[in-house]
């Protein structure tokens, strides 16, 4: 299997402001510590974590939006230096412009692109119908639900046809049904697609059924932990699979990994509330 990403012992520290050392006093912070792993080509990898541990940092790098301090991130073997049309980015607010349609949406990064106009046309058509949303082309953002919304913030990164998609929390801020309506869509996208998914959640059962591997991070600075080869994802994932005692073993698994660093996690966090 070819890795499409390695990530080569990569910390990032942040200069953030210390306010026990009076005004303009600067200290350093450590959100991530020694990452390495990789990701395979065609690949859904989930990444799970406690709060704060640096999962946004993490995908921040591999969309080029920051620098690692020390350590380094691969992409097809060569050093990411900056964003790239080669990574799409989705995060959990959806980030459209308000004033253009759900096809205009898509159609306007393809224009700066240099895409013709006739065929700016087609690929939006293609890209709304594979998520779900034809016959909604010409709606506004606020004529369209928040599920919706997001459908057609992955329509505009998949019409840009990057090799890798970087998900941020993409459904966390939608309702539970809607969430896992659109967690079976995006398993059938990527089946169709074949892209590289990087998908970062708080929620185990979501990692649990997206991923073929589930990446465990620890409390800040958040490394890997373990990387678990998710036994379910050979198995149809209908409706019923969140139901079944596989899915609860593999959950529990999860669980098992992360619960002492979410207890740290907590106790870092009032650490920093009392300081
Ligand atoms: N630009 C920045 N400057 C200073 N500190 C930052 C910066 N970005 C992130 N951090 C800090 O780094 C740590 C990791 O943040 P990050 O957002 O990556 O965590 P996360 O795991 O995505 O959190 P959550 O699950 O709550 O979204 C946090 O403590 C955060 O405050």
């Amino acid at each position: 299997m070819t890795a499409k990403i390695q990530f080569e012992h990569v910390s990032k520290v942040f200069k953030v402001r210390d306010l026990g050392q009076g005004k303009g006093a600067h200290k350093e912070f450590t959100a991530i510590k020694n990452v390495h792993f990789s990701v395979n080509s065609g690949e859904f990898l989930s990444l799970v974590g406690p709060s704060g541990c640096g999962k946004s940092t993490l995908l921040d790098l591999l969309g080029g939006l920051t620098k690692p301090t020390s350590g380094r991130i691969l992409l097809d073997g060569k050093p990411i230096e900056g964003p790239g049309l080669d990574r799409g980015i989705v995060f959990q607010q959806y980030a459209l412009l308000p004033w253009k349609t759900a096809k205009g949406n898509i159609e306007f990064g393809l224009e700066s692109k240099g895409v013709p106009k006739k065929e700016r046309a087609e690929i939006s058509r293609y890209f709304l119908s594979l998520v779900g949303l034809s016959g909604f082309e010409d709606r506004y953002p606020h004529e369209l639900s928040g599920g919706m919304k997001q459908r057609v913030a992955i329509a505009r990164s998949l019409a840009f046809d990057p090799e890798v998609l970087l998900m941020d929390e993409p459904f966390a801020a939608l309702d539970a049904q809607t969430r896992e309506t659109l967690q079976t869509e995006l398993l059938r996208i990527w089946e169709h697609t074949k892209k590289t998914i990087v998908f970062i959640t708080h929620g185990i059962d979501e990692a649990v059924y997206l991923g073929q591997r589930v990446a465990v991070m620890t409390s800040r600075p958040g490394t890997v932990k373990q990387i678990i080869d998710n036994p379910l994802h050979s198995t149809s994932h209908d409706e019923d699979l969140r139901s079944t005692t596989a899915f609860a073993n593999a959950r529990h698994q999860i669980w098992d990994l992360l619960r002492e660093e979410v207890v740290k996690a907590q106790k870092v966090e009032n650490k920093d509330q009392s300081a």
